[in-house]
């Protein structure tokens, strides 16, 4: 199994339609930045990205998932593994993940990429501070595990978290899987697996 760029839907970034978009008979100015864009990151997104992680996780628990040469080497590495989601332009929420080939997280799977495996371990969801509780989490979640489908030989997503956002993925299909062997500094987590199913027909009937 290979993981190539060429072959993600999220590629090619697509947009999503405005209400009333194409419904005018004036003909209208093109604008240059798309309402909503949902593509793969590449290293050009790292500063972004990495302006949402600290904002996010520093003041909480003074530590970030990924430092910003780790986020740089994941989307080196793995950019068909990332999701991002703009709004005119600006990154607002965003997905990172790598591939890991063991049952269960390890340490080492924080900064690994191991490729053509049948996991994915999300290092990290983040949705910008002004952009929260209004659903865009979720949105974000629920297509980045439909497009992991369309990712040749993926089977399983993995990731950790704290004990208050179990419930958070629970709700998006994840089964808990017990303690974490991974610790950081103070903070213990739980695994989460959600199966990546129906591959085949995901294939079949949506243009994966
Ligand atoms: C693998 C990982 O990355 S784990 C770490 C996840 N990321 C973070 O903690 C970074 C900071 N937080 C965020 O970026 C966001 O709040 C996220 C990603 C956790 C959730 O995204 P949002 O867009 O805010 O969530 P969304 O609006 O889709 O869903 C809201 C639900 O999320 C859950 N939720 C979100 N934040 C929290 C929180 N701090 N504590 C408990 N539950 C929460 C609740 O279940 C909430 O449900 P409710 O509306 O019934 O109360």
């Amino acid at each position: 199994m290979t993981h190539q760029v060429s072959r993600s839907p999220f590629s090619k970034p697509f947009h999503m339609k405005t209400l009333g978009e194409g419904v005018s008979s004036r003909p209208q100015r093109r604008h240059t930045l798309p309402a909503s864009e949902f593509r793969n990151l590449t290293p050009q997104d790292a500063i972004s990205v990495f302006e949402i992680e600290r904002e996010a996780f520093v003041s909480v628990s003074g530590e970030c998932p990924l430092t910003l040469d780790e986020v740089l080497n994941f989307l080196s590495q793995c950019p068909e593994l990332s999701l991002g989601w703009f709004e005119e332009g600006q990154l607002v929420a965003f997905i990172i993940g790598s591939g890991w080939g063991k049952e269960r997280l390890e340490q080492e799977a924080m900064t690994q990429h191991i490729p053509d495996t049948s996991a994915v371990h999300i290092h990290v969801l983040s949705v910008h501070r002004h952009a929260r509780q209004q659903g865009k989490g979720s949105i974000l979640l629920w297509r980045y595990l439909q497009y992991l489908r369309c990712v040749p030989g993926l089977r399983r997503a993995l990731l950790i978290c704290e004990d208050f956002l179990v419930p958070f993925y629970q709700k998006a299909g994840f089964k808990d899987k017990g303690q974490s062997a991974i610790s950081v500094a103070n903070l213990t987590f739980q695994e989460m697996e959600y199966h990546i199913g129906g591959a085949a027909y995901a294939r079949r009937n949506s243009g994966c």
